[in-house]
């Protein structure tokens, strides 16, 4: 592996980001200490002008000033045009949506990466497969950018690590090279299913951490909770061809253990508030970012049933979530299944 490039090489050269939220603003910030030119794009204009004036993203990451060298634009072509990188980060429910409009403005040139952590809801499809579907390019040139990396931190430059992944490694080596730096450090992975997986699936184990927090039900059930959600994580990966070890890793249980311990995480907080009692519609209206593992429950239950693996954990969320069943019976269920060996039952 090269020696990371010194980034005043890099004043000419435009990477772009897409969807200006918390995560694309931080990785933006990183791309930009890394000497890049960086296009933000949103949807909105005066969310761009806002930001170009003030020199904040101030609905999403209020407290950082963002550097000269990011510019946000809600032009999409602008965005893209003689970019070398186009990060895309929008949440899940809106990949295929963004991918469809960006895609006339992408050279088969272009690094394609994304940091999305979800499926897409009616076809249970990774963000990898929708954007080599929109984007028209194999999926082993598209990279995922994942693990444990609160946007909160990564502006702060706090020490975070991450994996990009990608079926060719030269992909993910490139992202690699253009992401890493002293605060932020980037291994390269080629298990792009197993990275799609734990980061998505970890949300809603993060849900009933913060749930059971919520209904104070002590260290113990959270422990419980992220090793058993570990384990059913694993079996649905390795049933839809991941890597096991991948799990072991930065984007399984790395991001499991700050999903559900951080207080930044959106997932624990809105798990934390519908045990106050307040409703499922009420928590995703106040949060006012996005709360993936909500959806992500709701898919992972219907790929549970497609590849027909025990998802016990996910099976009571998405009781609670979406048929209103008490937490307190869904805690029962879990504690009251058949007693199992823990090995054979990984
Ligand atoms: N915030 C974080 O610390 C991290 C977030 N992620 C993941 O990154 C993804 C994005 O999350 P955040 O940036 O945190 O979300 P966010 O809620 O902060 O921002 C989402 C952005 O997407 C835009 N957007 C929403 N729908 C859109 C549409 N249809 N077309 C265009 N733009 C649209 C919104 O206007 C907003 O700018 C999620 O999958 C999340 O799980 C991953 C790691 C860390
Ligand atoms: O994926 C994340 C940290 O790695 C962000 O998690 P939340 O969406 O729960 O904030």
């Amino acid at each position: 592996m090269e020696a990371q490039e010194d980034s005043s090489n890099r004043i000419h050269r435009r990477v772009t980001v897409l969807a200006a939220g918390s995560w694309g603003t931080a990785l933006a910030m990183v791309l930009a200490e890394n000497g890049f030119q960086v296009m933000l794009w949103t949807r909105s204009e005066e969310h761009a002008a806002a930001m170009n004036k003030q020199r904040k993203n101030e609905k999403y990451l209020q407290d950082v000033m963002l550097p000269n060298n990011i510019t946000a634009t809600s032009s999409l072509e602008e965005a893209i045009a003689a970019s070398e990188l186009v990060l895309f980060v929008s949440p899940s429910a809106a990949m295929r949506q963004v991918a469809q409009a960006a895609s006339p403005y992408i050279k088969d040139e272009m690094l394609i990466v994304h940091a999305t952590k979800g499926f897409e809801a009616d076809t249970l499809k990774p963000m990898s497969i929708v954007l080599a579907e929109e984007l028209q390019r194999p999926v082993e040139n598209i990279v995922v950018l994942s693990g444990p990396s609160h946007a909160e931190e990564v502006v702060r430059r706090l020490p975070t690590t991450v994996v990009v992944a990608a079926g060719e490694l030269v992909c993910a080596e490139r992202a690699q090279d253009a992401f890493i730096n002293t605060a932020f450090r980037v291994y390269t992975n080629q298990d792009v299913a197993g990275v799609e997986i734990a980061g998505a699936l970890k949300n809603i184990i993060a849900l009933g951490a913060g749930l059971s927090d919520g209904l104070q039900y002590g260290d113990n059930a959270r422990a419980a909770l992220m090793t058993r959600g570990l384990a059913e994580i694993v079996r649905l990966g390795v049933q839809m061809g991941a890597n096991p070890l991948t799990f072991a890793g930065l984007a399984g249980v790395g991001d499991l253990i700050v999903t559900c311990t951080s207080k930044h995480s959106r997932n624990w907080r809105a798990g934390y508030k519908l045990a106050q009692g307040e409703s499922l519609s009420d928590v995703l209206h106040t949060m006012g970012m996005v709360v993936e593992g909500v959806k992500t429950t709701r898919a992972t239950y219907q790929l549970a049933e497609k590849y027909q693996v025990e998802m016990p954990i996910t099976t009571q969320l998405y009781e609670v979530l979406f048929n209103g069943k008490q937490p307190k019976l869904a805690v029962e269920a879990l504690m009251g299944r058949i007693r199992t060996n823990e090995i054979e039952q990984f």
